[in-house]
């Protein structure tokens, strides 16, 4: 199978807004190089082949050049298009792909490194993303990560809406939740999730289906997960209702800061209050309580 590449090359400024461009534009995943003698980096957003670029690349600069009317200056911005096969593009992502400590408690080990806690109070989450979204580096799964960490108890049922490599479904039972349920509508993703829960057999009454949004639920959950872009988040939020219970916490990331009003208006309109606001870079995430009954 054949990947593209689009290396992005832009001043390190600009660097959270184009991130999200690129993913806003369908990348699966970006992969960051940086060069410490130069204000310049490269973002590297990786695509799957089927996806028609040479529209997108037009609207991708024009969104980058914009940049400055909202105080980023970009630079000189470079595009070129690569296309890959899909063992270098996974050899990629294993070499820039490290451990990380995402709390005191909480550390992703990839699956071809060795790592031994020193510490018992440390959960260690076994990951290997492959082409899903997920590894765990993107500041919107770390956000996600520190909410659950934070709000978690135990035996809560959970609903993971865009599981992805599975990260926050697995993290969630590590940490003590009782069922966890996850959707995903990329079929390759839920394949690699389901690995990854093989991976860590501390995981238990984890289960992730095939399914559009909720589409597949069943019952209700005392706790939500969502680390989606903004545009399903709108199509997910008015659902939500129907699947939480009165007084259950969701747990919402991957919303740009340009998005947030957006979504906390939503939010409200669909009987939830906004109890916490947080922000990694451009990016941000919000814990809502649902109090409708
Ligand atoms: C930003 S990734 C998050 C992955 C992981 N939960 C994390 O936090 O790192 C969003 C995931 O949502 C999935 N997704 C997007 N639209 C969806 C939909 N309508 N229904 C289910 N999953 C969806 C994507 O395939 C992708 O795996």
């Amino acid at each position: 199978m054949q990947w593209q590449k689009l290396v992005v090359q832009v001043n390190n400024q600009a660097r959270a807004a184009v991130e999200n461009i690129l993913l806003e534009a369908g990348s699966l995943g970006n992969q960051l190089i940086t060069d410490q003698l130069s204000e310049q980096i490269k973002i590297i957003g990786y695509f799957d082949q089927d996806q028609d670029l040479s529209v997108k690349i037009k609207e991708i600069n024009s969104r980058i050049t914009e940049l400055k009317t909202f105080g980023l200056d970009p630079g000189r911005v470079d595009l070129q298009l690569e296309q890959i096969n899909e063992t270098s593009w996974i050899h990629q992502w294993e070499k820039y792909y490290n451990i990380q400590h995402i709390s005191r408690f909480l550390t992703i080990v990839p699956r071809w490194k060795d790592y031994q806690s020193k510490d018992s109070r440390e959960t260690v989450l076994r990951l290997d993303p492959g082409k899903s979204f997920g590894t765990g580096m993107h500041p919107t799964t770390v956000l996600a990560l520190h909410q659950l960490e934070f709000l978690l108890k135990p035996n809560t049922r959970v609903f993971d809406v865009g599981a992805g490599s599975g990260v926050l479904s697995i993290a969630a039972s590590l940490l003590g939740s009782g069922e966890v349920v996850a959707f995903e509508n990329d079929p390759e993703a839920v394949l690699a999730a389901k690995k990854n829960l093989a991976l860590n057999p501390m995981a238990q009454k984890v289960s992730f289906h095939q399914s559009n949004l909720l589409a597949a639920a069943d019952g209700k959950a005392d706790l939500m997960l969502a680390n989606i872009l903004p545009e399903v988040l709108v199509q997910l939020i008015p659902t939500v209702g129907n699947y939480l219970v009165h007084n259950g916490r969701f747990i919402l990331s991957g919303i740009n800061s340009a998005k947030e009003k957006l979504i906390v208006d939503l939010l409200a309109a669909n009987g939830f209050v906004i109890e916490s606001s947080s922000q990694m870079q451009d990016w941000c995430a919000l814990v809502a309580k649902f109090e409708q009954d």
